[in-house]
């Protein structure tokens, strides 16, 4: 079954003079569904049809394109679990647009969407040499970007600003300039938005504009039993304007985010304290932080992480799935950087779960993010062994040792699948949680971390939860009591001995046994790849190159030099925009 459609692009073809009378190419056999519409179907030209919007795909028939006058227009879908590439390499994109000036990976696009309810989220992140414009603005390069309802997407200005005969060598290679409209999937729905916004500001009680500097918008991210995490901006547009060595101006639109979360009574704002003092690549970086004391909301303004979170990437259909052991090894390396950082600062995280790894883009290879610090602990005023005796966390990630307990969401915290009625899926409710196992005499220490690690990379390696039973409370407590694990199932056959080994030495019983984060850097299954993987975490995840997925890899193959990930394509011709004026 094809995943539905969560946002689209119009593909538009301006054909001036007629000339290089050639159709975009659809790159079918790497493609999302492609499906054309008439501009009957789309009326005025600014609204897509409802029958685009309910996802009936019967109505349009492949590739099929309308030409009215001088434009064509096609329609492209966004999925959910797919990144729509455009560019120029046949064997890469799903959209091909045959140009000198198109880079081989132009640009990427890609929507989130935190749960059935939630409204979809649609970015657009540039790849290229010359450049991504978004409303006629050039996007920073391999930032991404939060699209907008009839965001109008081009590939360059140079139709723009070149002279008539760099325009003429183009068109002479066939190839009419096209430009993309972004639509969004509810937008069009104007009167439930409204409705969202009106009951978002309303319900939770929350400012829209914070110290004149920050705006808040409807747009929720995401939400959990403390907080919802809404889209937020910066009002100051000179940081939005970097201008470059070159004379270029350069727009790099941040987007944020902003959790809410209720002020605890005595207002310590224990979450904003420990972010505030952390500086990690791979750990939330927290901006601004608003006590309302009158209407007891704490704003926290970070960084919007645009990948979504671990959960919704490995959850397909009804079910979570596996990735390559590639893949694991990659984002586990990381969690571990963060979990070494922030031990060694006297932090212990005690919520590490699927949904509280945040992706910087739903691919492979990208960096990750350590969220919701909500339950963290600082201890560093303490020993580093010290002991903690609170109860929390999530049962199917919690350690043995820290025990379980039900953990109610605050009363007033009215989450957004409340209001939109929905809840997120399966396996991460909420479950209520009874105390029905002993909290261990000796409390817990920042060990817990690393059983809750080895959960994770459990379920990255089998798509399976260790623990999980048969989903109810009692059988998860009852299994992570026996912490028995079984590496005989199927799921586990193509996987190296040596990262069962790992995942065996995070999930013991006994803390005392179980590895911290250094010795699991040091463990084989980390360790024979070290060099690789720094090699990878410094030139594609610290830096700002672009992505590249690492799909096919076997880890019994070394992994790839770096040369191996340059594009096979021919470079793509660099043009230097010129002023019309000089012309
Ligand atoms: N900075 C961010 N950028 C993008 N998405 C985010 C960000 N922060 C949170 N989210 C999304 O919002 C969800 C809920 O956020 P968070 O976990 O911080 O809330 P919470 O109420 O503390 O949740 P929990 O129930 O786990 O305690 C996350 O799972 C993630 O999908």
């Amino acid at each position: 079954m094809s995943e539905p459609s969560l946002g689209f692009l119009e593909v538009w073809q301006r054909n001036e003079n007629n000339q290089g009378n050639k159709t975009p190419e659809y790159n079918i056999e790497h493609s999302t569904t492609l499906h054309g519409i008439t501009t009957e179907e789309l009326g005025s030209g600014d609204s897509i049809n409802e029958s685009i919007l309910s996802n009936d795909d019967s109505s349009f028939p492949q590739q099929q394109e309308q030409q009215q006058g001088g434009e064509k227009i096609s329609i492209l879908k966004i999925c959910k679990h797919k990144t729509l590439k455009i560019g120029r390499n046949t064997k890469e994109v799903d959209f091909l647009l045959n140009d000198p000036s198109v880079s081989s990976i132009h640009c990427i696009i890609w929507a989130i969407l935190f749960d059935e309810k939630s409204i979809p989220m649609c970015y657009i992140k540039d790849l290229s040499l010359n450049g991504t414009f978004v409303n006629s603005k050039r996007l920073e390069r391999n930032v991404a970007y939060l699209l907008n309802d009839n965001d109008i997407i081009e590939l360059s200005s140079t139709f723009n600003t070149l002279s008539t005969s760099m325009i003429n060598l183009f068109q002479e290679e066939g190839n009419p300039h096209s430009y993309f409209k972004f639509k969004s999937l509810n937008l069009e729905d104007k009167c439930f938005l409204k409705n969202v916004e009106r009951t978002i500001f309303d319900a939770l009680n929350i400012k829209k504009i914070i110290n004149k500097n920050w705006e808040i918008s409807p747009k929720i991210i995401g939400n959990g039993t403390f907080g919802n995490v809404l889209v937020a901006f910066k009002k100051n547009l000179n940081d939005n304007i970097n201008s470059k060595p070159t004379g270029k101006i350069i727009y790099s639109p941040r987007n944020y985010a902003v959790k809410i979360v209720k002020l605890k009574k005595n207002n310590v704002d224990k979450e904003a304290k420990i972010l505030l003092k952390l500086n990690h690549p791979n750990i939330i970086k927290i901006h601004y932080t608003f006590s309302d004391i009158i209407n007891d909301n704490l704003y926290l303004f970070q960084d919007l992480i645009p990948g979504g979170d671990l959960f919704s990437y490995l959850a397909k259909g009804d079910c979570l799935t596996s990735i390559t052991e590639t893949e694991s090894l990659i984002l586990v390396y990381q969690i571990l950087k963060a979990l070494s950082y922030l031990h060694n600062q006297g932090i212990v995280h005690r919520d590490l779960k699927l949904d509280n790894i945040l992706l910087c883009s739903p691919e492979p290879c990208t960096r990750i993010v350590l969220a919701d610090f909500g339950i963290a602990k600082d201890i560093s005023k303490l020993k580093r062994n010290s002991r903690m005796n609170t109860i929390v966390g999530t049962p199917e990630y919690c350690a043995p040792e820290v025990g379980f307990k039900t953990r109610h969401p605050h009363p007033n915290s009215k989450s957004h699948h409340e209001l939109l009625s929905s809840s997120r899926s399966f396996l991460n409710q909420t479950c209520s949680r009874a105390n029905t196992i002993e909290q261990y005499k000796n409390g817990y220490t920042y060990k817990c971390d690393l059983w809750s690690l080895g959960v994770v990379t459990h379920i990255m390696l089998t798509g399976i939860s260790p623990f999980y039973g048969d989903g109810t409370e009692n059988s998860i407590i009852q299994n992570v009591r026996n912490g028995k694990l079984d590496f005989s199932i199927k799921h586990w056959d193509h996987i190296h001995e040596n990262a069962k080994d790992f995942v065996r030495n995070l999930l013991k019983i006994d803390a005392n046994e179980r590895f911290d984060s250094f010795q699991s850097l040091n463990h084989s299954w980390i360790s024979n790849h070290s060099g690789y993987l720094e090699k990878i975490y410094q030139k594609k995840i610290l830096s700002v190159l672009p992505l590249q997925t690492l799909k096919n890899m076997s880890l019994n193959e070394p992994l790839p030099s770096s040369n191996d990930w340059k594009r096979k394509l021919p470079k793509s011709v660099n043009i230097e925009a010129r002023d019309p004026e000089m012309q």
